[in-house]
């Protein structure tokens, strides 16, 4: 049964609220990074006694991350949903079981005209405006914040060995060839708290690295939770001069998202045209408090050539203050082109800059971990 994305990472959902019985979640710690927000709208869709929506703020910071906030909310019974997909139950320090979750199939519509269009061709890519490498943390966090005032995407080197790039690109490949990655999102809500959804044209796999998928998989999984640990110090690194220079403040951040385009499997697989979280466009949905997205290219150490193997990262330069209100305003924008190389880091606004995954047309599969930050 498809419930379309985990609202919080856009994984694919397991089971949805089991209050509400709308939101989709694909694991324990999304629905506990989103319930600040989520619970602004579920006392909406039903009543419930009020003892139900007490839930106690976890200060926000470095350990702050999603798995920090820990509602009191009947959740959604995850030992449940893994018995059901023939999956182990959670170790006892992971969720407490209440209820088994019920989704319902969600309503499907096309795409609604002017939001999704095709992307267009690869440019030359961008050359990095910053090096962490010889960099002190003080340094990296203005140069990227500066950045990412001025254009809303930031491109830079993150400086790794070799070997580690060859190691994070096996991990990530040996789980691809076990069949591991699952069907990413193939649509989001349309209108807030509906069941309906319109298709986004995205053809990647992927696996939520939450804690317990990082527990599970053990050593298959070093140096991608290490790239994911890097990840996590990079957006706490630039918190404090983001809270400085923008008043923008991050409380927590997704889960890693391990992602696959396979130009093979799936020719010209892509990702039309979206903001990550679009509140600010003509689609109306709520804010979902994503801010910062963070994208680590995991390649085999070849030189990606986005002309012969496609695959870039396709930006509209917007305003990064403010969010185009459909595809066809942002593409009035020039692009901004990021090749997936390995060891690119690329920092952009979660909720205003428009950018798409250009079509796979090599036949390499095209990696990426993701993580979003939460702010307000
Ligand atoms: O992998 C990329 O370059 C971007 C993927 C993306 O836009 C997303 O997952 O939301
Ligand atoms: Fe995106």
């Amino acid at each position: 049964m498809e419930l379309g994305p985990c609202r919080v990472c856009g994984c694919p959902a397991l089971a949805r609220c089991s209050r509400c019985q709308e939101a989709a979640y694909c694991g324990p710690e999304c629905q506990r990074a989103d319930w600040q927000i989520h619970k602004q709208s579920c006392h909406r869709s039903r009543e419930a006694p009020a003892e139900r929506l007490q839930v106690p703020a976890v200060p926000a910071g470095p350990a702050g991350q999603a798995a920090a906030v820990a509602p009191k909310q009947k959740e959604i019974e995850w030992d449940a949903v893994r018995a059901m997909l023939g999956q182990a139950p959670a170790r006892p320090s992971d969720d407490r079981a209440d209820e088994a979750a019920g989704p319902a199939e969600p309503r499907v519509s096309g795409a609604s005209p002017g939001w999704q269009s095709s992307p267009t061709h690869p440019t030359t890519p961008a050359p990095f405006d910053v090096h962490l490498v010889g960099k002190n943390n003080v340094e990296v966090a203005q140069a990227v914040v500066a950045k990412l005032k001025e254009r809303g995407v930031c491109v830079i080197k993150a400086g790794a060995e070799r070997a580690f790039h060859k190691a994070v690109h096996m991990e990530a490949k040996q789980l691809w060839d076990a069949g591991a990655y699952t069907s990413a999102s193939k649509g989001s809500p349309s209108s807030p708290g509906s069941h309906e959804i319109t298709f986004n044209a995205r053809d990647d796999k992927v696996i939520c690295l939450s804690s317990s998928v990082l527990d599970a998989l053990g050593k298959k999984v070093q140096a991608l939770k290490k790239v994911d640990e890097q990840l996590a110090n990079f957006g706490w690194g630039i918190k404090q001069i983001l809270e400085d220079q923008l008043g923008l403040s991050l409380t927590k951040r997704t889960p890693g998202m391990l992602s696959c385009y396979d130009g093979q499997k799936v020719p010209d697989a892509q990702y039309g045209f979206h903001v990550d979280n679009p509140y600010m466009t003509n689609m109306a949905v709520p804010d979902d408090g994503r801010r910062l997205t963070l994208i680590f290219y995991i390649s085999d150490g070849q030189h990606w050539d986005v002309q012969k193997d496609g695959g870039a990262l396709q930006v509209c330069m917007s305003d990064p203050r403010r969010a185009p209100s459909s595809t066809a305003e942002a593409l009035t924008h020039p692009l901004f082109t990021v090749a997936p190389d390995c060891d690119t880091l690329v920092a952009f606004w979660s909720h205003t800059m428009f950018h798409a995954v250009l079509p796979v047309t090599g036949t390499k599969p095209r990696f990426a971990l993701s993580t979003w930050f939460m702010g307000s």
